[in-house]
């Protein structure tokens, strides 16, 4: 997987009989014939997923930031449409979407590509949308320590679409503000109007 290079030694993989075993456990209890021949590689295949979907357990988010550059740039920062996939913590279903950063460094900058390694870091687990989006605009302050960042996150829900409500083209978005972005409705304007398709 793109971003986290270590996650064929993760805990998945360490326990990776014991999941597959359930994995056939829970398809003997839906009611499936789990000897019938297109099942057979399926509790290998699950797991084999899970060791990827799963892979921001390996690494520690602040980490995926890496290499920063000293760089006196001041001005207003954006990185969007990163996208992301995502498990939701209550029904283990996908959500996924797109994330849009901004920030406004203060002396310090990051590398392009380590925002969407940040993204991968920090949706490759069971989560729920908003603490995505705190979790990357919590991180970016901690490591860039800039005038403020912006965060942005749009999904949609499988939970919400194929089950439950059914409500299929329903999207979430939230936001987290941190810094300038929180006192200064300009700079909120400017970075919301960069993002908008
Ligand atoms: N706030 C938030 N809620 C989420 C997210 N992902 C899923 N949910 C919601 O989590 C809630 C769990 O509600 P419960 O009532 O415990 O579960 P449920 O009976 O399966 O709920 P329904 O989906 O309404 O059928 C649902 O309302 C989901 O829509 C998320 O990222 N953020
Ligand atoms: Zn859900």
């Amino acid at each position: 997987m793109a971003g986290i290079k270590d996650y064929k030694n993760s805990k998945v993989t360490g326990n990776r009989e014991l999941i597959e075993g359930h994995v056939r456990e829970i398809l003997r209890l839906i009611g499936e014939d789990v000897d019938r021949e297109g099942l057979l590689e399926t509790p290998a295949r699950v797991t084999r997923m899970y060791e990827e979907i799963f892979a921001g357990y390996e690494v520690d988010p602040r980490d995926a930031l890496g290499v920063t550059f000293d760089e006196q740039h001041e001005e207003l920062v954006i990185v969007k449409d990163i996208v992301y996939y995502s498990q939701c913590e209550h029904h283990m279903a996908p959500f996924f979407g797109k994330v849009h950063i901004g920030y406004l460094p203060s002396g310090k900058i990051a590398g392009l590509s380590k925002f969407a390694r940040l993204v991968d870091a920090v949706t490759r687990r069971l989560q729920v949308q908003e603490r995505i989006t705190s979790e990357i605009a919590d991180i970016l302050e901690e490591v860039l320590q800039p005038q403020g960042v912006m965060v942005i996150v749009e999904g949609e829900h499988l939970c919400m679409c194929a089950r439950g409500v059914k409500k299929p083209g329903s999207k979430t978005v939230t936001s987290a503000v941190r810094g300038h972005f929180r006192s200064n409705a300009a700079l909120r304007s400017e970075f919301l109007s960069l993002v908008k398709d």
